[in-house]
């Protein structure tokens, strides 16, 4: 059992939160002297000149100031990869891994240690595109605190339950729900009742916002009020620590003679967040035709190009269907974004067979992929009466860029060589007559 955790609502406030009363300074930012003889810190992860409405900073009332620490030096190469790959082949096949397995018990594997990246896209200096990774571990991190400087990181469990210790706060996170932490932010994972295993967008482009509503209104998709921040909490540890830091796609170590979770107070709008996806306010026809999935975005990173996303991140939730004289499941197309697919639990209604959950699927710029052969048949067929469908929860990062599997990916034996097969049946039916 866990302690329970309590959070703060409110996507992107200007949230504020003390763990001893008064840490937080009134009316300044920055006095002479702290409460508590803290150190006070910014921490941003826009430029300062950005937008009000885009501009993302926290200040943190900490122990000792981050650079307190010892210099980087190289760490050990592992499976965790970063755009551009360079010589590496991007073929345009449809594409489809089952699950990563999880640890063996007999093998302890940290979060670290467990992370294997399945595809980049863009430019991780130039903070455009993303690297989607797979992680799978049993145990805790000890003394190693990881960060990304190349893109914030957006998690999606599929497996089991973690504490997640931030700088900002601690968070709870199950499969089901989603947590961003921010570019930068220090971390370590620990699983909770046996081994954890999910996803993550390393989002390199700007960070995730609330899709517009449009003429929807002011309610709907995902609301403000369900994404949930830490509240501070902090540790006063005096024992040896390594920062892990995935910075230019290599990563760095450097000692720390304490516990980087030293932070007291922090007032801002940039921290870790978390969602639950059943709080997902679907809206979809209630009428004919299927809606292009853009309905169902939860965040999204914009480009600079208007509507056309660095990434999207989109769910595929329980729901009712109910359209009448309508092709009920996702229609066949090719399509100029790319396409990465996982499976949260339950089956996808374009694929019935194969496509498991924690397993994965790609369909690249303009590649043709649809229903397969018999999920098309049975619809084509099927009496058109409300349906609830449940036990479904898959998700897509679509990105305006081509997404190029790893080496790994290309050549893992989880990588299911026959899914193109699953098309095998579509046949012609078309005789010349009505
Ligand atoms: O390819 C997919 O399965 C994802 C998808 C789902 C949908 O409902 C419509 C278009 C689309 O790309
Ligand atoms: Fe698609």
């Amino acid at each position: 059992m866990v302690n329970q955790l309590t959070y703060l609502s409110g996507f992107n406030n200007e949230h504020e939160t003390e763990a001893l009363p008064n840490a937080l300074p009134k009316g300044q930012f920055s006095p002479q002297k702290v409460n508590y003889k803290l150190y006070a810190e910014q921490f941003s992860t826009s430029a300062f000149t950005a937008p009000r409405a885009e501009n993302r900073r926290t200040w943190t009332y900490r122990i000792r100031p981050s650079v307190a620490m010892g210099d980087f030096s190289p760490y050990k190469n592992t499976q965790l990869k970063t755009g551009p790959q360079s010589n590496s082949p991007c073929p345009p096949n449809v594409m489809r891994w089952n699950p990563l397995p999880l640890p063996n018990e007999s093998s302890s594997i940290d979060f670290i240690e467990g992370l294997v990246t399945i595809a980049t896209n863009g430019d991780a200096n130039q903070q455009t595109g993303m690297g989607i990774h797979c992680y799978s571990a049993n145990s805790a991190m000890g003394n190693r605190v990881f960060y990304s400087s190349d893109g914030e990181m957006l998690f999606v469990p599929q497996h089991g339950n973690m504490e997640v210790k931030t700088e900002f706060g601690k968070l709870h996170l199950s499969a089901g729900e989603i947590m961003v932490i921010p570019r930068g932010v220090r971390f370590s994972i620990t699983p909770i009742d046996g081994a954890i295993r999910g996803y993550i967008c390393e989002n390199y482009g700007q960070s995730f916002v609330l899709p517009e509503r449009g003429p929807v209104g002011a309610n709907g998709f995902a609301n403000q009020r369900d994404f949930l921040y830490p509240t501070a909490w902090f540790e006063d540890v005096d024992t040896p620590h390594v920062i892990i830091n995935k910075f230019c796609g290599h990563l760095y170590q450097a000692p720390l003679s304490h516990s980087p979770f030293d932070v007291v107070a922090w007032v801002g709008n940039s921290a870790p967040y978390k969602y639950d996806l059943k709080s997902f306010n679907v809206i979809n026809t209630v009428s004919f035709d299927h809606p292009d999935p853009s309905i169902f975005t939860v965040l999204t990173s914009p480009s600079e190009l208007e509507g056309t996303a660095n990434v999207d991140f989109v769910i595929f939730p329980p729901r009712w269907m109910v359209a009448e004289n309508t092709f009920r499941p996702p229609y066949f197309h090719r399509n100029v974004m790319s396409e990465f697919m996982g499976l949260i639990e339950g089956s996808y209604d374009a694929k019935e067979k194969g496509f498991i959950p924690g397993g994965m699927s790609l369909h690249n710029c303009f590649t043709p992929h649809g229903p397969e052969a018999s999920v098309f048949e049975a619809a084509s067929n099927a009496e058109l009466t409300p349906q609830k469908y449940e036990n479904t929860l898959a998700f897509m990062f679509e990105s305006r860029f081509p997404i190029a599997p790893t080496e790994f990916a290309l050549s893992t034996p989880l990588r299911q060589t026959d899914y193109i097969d699953c098309w095998n049946g579509i046949t012609k039916h078309f005789d010349g007559k009505m």
